[in-house]
């Protein structure tokens, strides 16, 4: 045994009916040590985090140790003896319930054991060991912030341990702006230093190169590298992923010197619960970025468009009126949404990856009154070809997809019909750097073939990448808008964290208004 080791996996394998996705993997992970895990979309870290967690059981043949002494896989009630605590993506934080509460609720040690003062005071101690104690235990997590709301779900995660040998995080920052994320690293640190061993998931690449000290990469479900975090750069990392060098050229369409197409889009005094009166034209061609922090309003935009919130003002998609609060008449009309949540609007689980991308539109594939079931597949073989959705098999239900090919099954599905509007919330989030690349390509691909996109991100690289204007919302407003040469990461960021009445122009006079179109 090596004293050093807080985990180690020795041969674990798991296999789904005929396919492997996980073999012989042996993987140690030392005792204060931030080791991530990456790899491609399916290449297996949900899976070995899930094995860890008890919620799979590994193919026989596994053996595993936790601080030296055997650990039972695939036992939940094992790991969480043992002390293996985990944070996944969606925290699974109640929002309308203070942080203590969510504390009782989420807590292994039982509920209300404690009288409330003292409950208070484990709580502040529990974020102050992370160093969050400006979040107070009676603050309603609805009212934190991102970074505030994954401090409360890690401090809940170690508060009823002494030692917590191992904490996975399992993509905790993949939603939150990059500056965002940095404000949890010294959080990660803390633990780290007091001997908790960190599994940390992600797709950030210069995250990862920021915060770990060890990198695994997994491929196809095999271990194909492990490395000190000094032997690694950007460059090195991809290639481990993605078995190759990053060299697919994307469609580079300089759309901002070219004359934009017809307004297919027009938005008049839109409002929501933050949104607040806002008017927006979009023409065939263009890709509109909207950016804001969370609780700017431009997480609330694609919901709204799309008519899945209720919302005020008026919505006309070519001169016609969409009627609110009616998704299936937007679809209807060619505005078209990729949500963010995909469970929860987006994907039929128990569907098939051939249902869940001909969904959008069956009526290609009637002919003469009949369905033609041969056209069927061979169109989705076409398309789960471009897409580069794994595994390759149709007729595999969605659950047993990899996140972030799931997501290229809803992006698919929508490209598919070549929509008026293309309102995309997150579109990449979750998804590696290979399949980003590709998303990326499809969509300016959709634009570039007259479809008026508008990219809802927190990614402020991506809508620097792609878009042709962004506007930034601040308290429910514009507070700024960019177009050509002044949209960069770093604009727009230092407009989404302007408070309002700064002086921007002052600030930036290097940043255009758009032309508005009457
Ligand atoms: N319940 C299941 N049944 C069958 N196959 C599954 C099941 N769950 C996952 N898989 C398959 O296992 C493989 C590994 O998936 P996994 O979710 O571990 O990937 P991942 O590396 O976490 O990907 P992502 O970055 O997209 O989250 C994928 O090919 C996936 O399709």
């Amino acid at each position: 045994m090596n004293s050093l080791s807080a985990v180690r996996l020795s041969r674990v394998s798991k296999t789904f009916e005929t396919a492997t996705v996980l073999r012989d993997l042996d993987l140690e992970i030392r005792r204060g040590e931030i080791h991530a895990l990456m790899g491609q979309n399916g290449s297996g870290k949900s899976t070995t985090v899930k094995i860890l967690s008890g919620f799979f059981e590994p193919d026989p043949g596994a053996s595993a140790e936790v601080d030296g002494q055997p650990f039972e896989l695939g036992s939940s009630d094992a790991a969480r003896t043992a002390g293996l605590r985990f944070v996944h993506q969606n925290l699974g934080l109640v929002d309308d319930m203070s942080v203590t509460e969510n504390f009782m609720v989420g807590s292994t040690r039982g509920v209300g054991r404690l009288r409330p003062g003292q409950e208070r005071a484990r709580v502040a101690a529990a974020l102050a060991a992370i160093g969050f104690e400006r979040v107070s235990p009676e603050a309603k997590v609805a009212d934190l912030t991102a970074p505030e709301r994954t401090a409360v779900a890690i401090a809940r995660a170690l508060d009823d341990m002494s030692h917590v040998p191992l904490l996975v995080l399992d993509e905790p920052t993949s939603s939150l702006p990059r500056d965002d994320a940095r404000t949890l690293f010294d959080a990660m640190r803390r633990i780290a230093d007091r001997g908790t061993a960190i599994l940390y998931i992600s797709h950030h690449l210069d995250e990862v190169l920021q915060i770990a000290d060890r990198v695994s990469v997994l491929r196809d479900g095999e271990l194909v590298g492990q490395e000190p975090i000094e032997a690694l750069d950007h460059d090195r990392l991809v290639e481990l992923m993605l078995g190759r060098r990053l060299t697919r050229e994307l469609v580079e369409h300089d759309m901002t010197s070219e004359p934009l197409g017809e307004v297919l889009l027009t938005v008049r005094a839109l409002s929501g619960d933050v949104v607040d009166g806002v008017d927006l034209q979009v023409s065939a061609g263009e890709v509109l970025g909207v950016a804001g922090l969370v609780g700017s309003g431009s997480d609330e935009m694609a919901g709204l468009l799309s008519g899945r919130a209720r919302r005020g003002g008026v919505v006309s998609l070519q001169g016609r009126t969409i009627p609110a609060a009616n998704p299936a008449a937007a679809t209807r009309s060619g505005l078209c949404t990729v949500p963010v949540d995909r469970a929860g609007h987006a994907v039929i689980t128990d569907g098939t990856v051939r249902e869940n991308l001909t969904l959008s539109r069956l009526r290609d594939f009637w002919r003469h009154g009949r369905f033609d079931y041969r056209a069927e597949r061979r169109h989705v073989a076409t398309w789960v070809d471009q897409l580069d959705v794994r595994p390759t098999d149709p007729e595999r239900r969605m659950i047993e997809l990899s996140g972030g090919n799931q997501q290229k099954v809803i992006v698919g599905r929508w490209l598919r019909v070549e929509p008026t509007v293309l309102v995309l919330e997150e579109p990449t989030q979750g998804v590696d750097i290979g399949s980003k690349a590709d998303l990326h390509g499809w969509i300016e691909r959709s634009a570039a073939a007259g479809t008026a996109v508008i990219l809802c991100s927190s990614d402020t690289t991506e809508l620097a990448r792609l878009s042709t204007r962004v506007v930034v919302m601040r308290h429910g407003k514009v507070a700024r808008t960019l177009v050509g040469d002044a949209i960069t990461p770093e604009a727009i960021e230092h407009h989404q964290l302007m408070t309002n009445g700064g002086h921007e122009a002052a600030v930036r006079p290097d940043i255009d208004e758009p032309k508005e179109a009457s």
